[in-house]
């Protein structure tokens, strides 16, 4: 009986991979940012990425950083997090993990607290000493919701299919 394949990729590096794919259909000129959620037992319930709510389109709305409010993008992107608890059309996401490409702000991490997600797998922390993040970071810890930064190996694959 020969033996199992060795060098496979792990769970962490399997489900960010499919948050990084999920990254690569946003739109948004300057973060794209992806989301898969994952249930105890290792299978992937919804995944979700960045971008305008439906029929808002992305040639429409505003992707710009700057200017008056209601002429950027923040009031109108829907965040990868969000849109991947709101694409989950199953039961409940109680006990279910989050993997994402970038930490998550404050208003996500309501989302994610209310629907039952306990564990945040992230990459990117680029954030991390705005309010958003900080707040985000006191809500979680408030709630248990365990958070960690994912580890990269060095031999992250560049899809490119
Ligand atoms: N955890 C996050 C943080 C941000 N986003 C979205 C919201 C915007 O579309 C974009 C951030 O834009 P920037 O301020 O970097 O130009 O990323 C998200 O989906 N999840
Ligand atoms: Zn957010």
């Amino acid at each position: 009986m020969s033996d199992k394949r060795s060098g496979y990729i792990s769970w962490d590096e399997y489900f960010m991979g499919v948050a990084v794919l999920s990254g690569m259909r946003s739109k948004d000129p300057h973060t794209q940012v992806g989301a898969c959620i994952v249930s105890e037992d290792n299978k992937i319930l919804s995944m979700g990425y960045n971008g305008f709510p439906k029929g808002c389109s992305d040639d429409e709305f505003p992707w710009a950083r700057e200017g008056e409010p209601y002429d950027n993008k923040y009031f109108y992107t829907t965040h990868s997090e969000l849109n991947a608890i709101l694409n989950y059309r199953g039961g409940s996401l109680e006990g279910a993990k989050l993997y994402v490409t970038l930490f998550p702000c404050n208003e996500c991490a309501k989302a994610i607290i209310q629907a039952g997600i306990r564990t945040i797998v992230y990459d990117d922390d680029k954030y991390e000493m705005t309010p958003s993040v900080m707040a985000s970071k006191r809500m979680l810890d408030a709630a248990g919701v365990r958070y960690y930064r994912y580890k990269r190996t060095g031999r992250e694959i560049q899809i490119t299919l």
